[in-house]
């Protein structure tokens, strides 16, 4: 793909801001976030659901969205950059072979939030791909500060629950944050303008065994 952008190399920049929580400061440039939301714009939609009993709902007092379909090379290179970093967080969480799931494009408008949550499931309704998830990485691809072909945005904090104490994550446009996806987290409301992201999770595909085992 020659057009897909380059990545620079990191993790440089990396900061662990609590147990297993890190954010990449730069991790893609605000152009390829600009380009990104514009694909966005263009491509089609669908209301963000929640998983719940091994079926997807629809439930916007949970989570107030829509996902995007983004097949453009920009998209690709942002799940470029949430690889290089899930691939750092992973070493830091103990290594194994996880397998990559995402990115799915989320378009936050005024109102638009996700109650805290845990992203891994423990419910054996559920998928493997959701009950194996191990690390959740989201790459913001705006913030407050507008600039030509990045709307602003007020309000939509991330906030992560290590060791229950809500942490309001400073993101700006282009960072990518890392955290368990067990850990309990939240997408506070926008209050103004659009918010976008992406998110993706490395999950452990599960064993033949355990298969056989959640067969019988
Ligand atoms: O957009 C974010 O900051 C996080 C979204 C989220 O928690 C999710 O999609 O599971
Ligand atoms: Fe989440």
């Amino acid at each position: 793909m020659a057009d897909t952008p380059h990545i620079p190399a990191f993790p440089t920049g990396a900061a662990e801001f609590a147990p297993g929580c890190t954010v990449w400061r730069e991790a893609i440039p605000r152009a390829l976030c600009a380009r990104t939301i514009a694909a966005m714009e263009a491509a089609g939609a669908r209301q963000g659901t929640v998983l719940r009993r091994g079926g997807e709902e629809h439930d916007p007092a949970m989570r107030a969205c829509t996902e995007h379909a983004v097949s453009a090379p920009d998209a690709a290179a942002v799940a470029q950059a949430l690889r290089t970093a899930g691939a750092a967080a992973l070493r830091a969480a103990g290594g194994g072979h996880p397998a990559f799931d995402g990115p799915l494009f989320c378009r936050y408008a005024r109102g638009g939030h996700f109650r805290a949550h845990r992203d891994r499931s423990h419910d054996g309704a559920d998928n493997a791909v959701v009950r194996g998830r191990r690390i959740s990485l989201v790459c913001l691809l705006n913030d407050a500060e507008a600039t030509p072909g990045m709307p602003a945005f007020d309000g939509g904090a991330l906030v992560l629950y290590p060791e229950r104490r809500p942490v309001n994550v400073p993101l700006a446009a282009g960072a990518i944050v890392a955290f368990p996806a067990d850990l309990l987290h939240e997408v506070r409301p926008v209050r103004l303008g659009i918010r976008y992201a992406a998110v993706a999770w490395l999950f452990d595909v599960p064993t033949p065994e355990e298969t056989q085992h959640a067969q019988s």
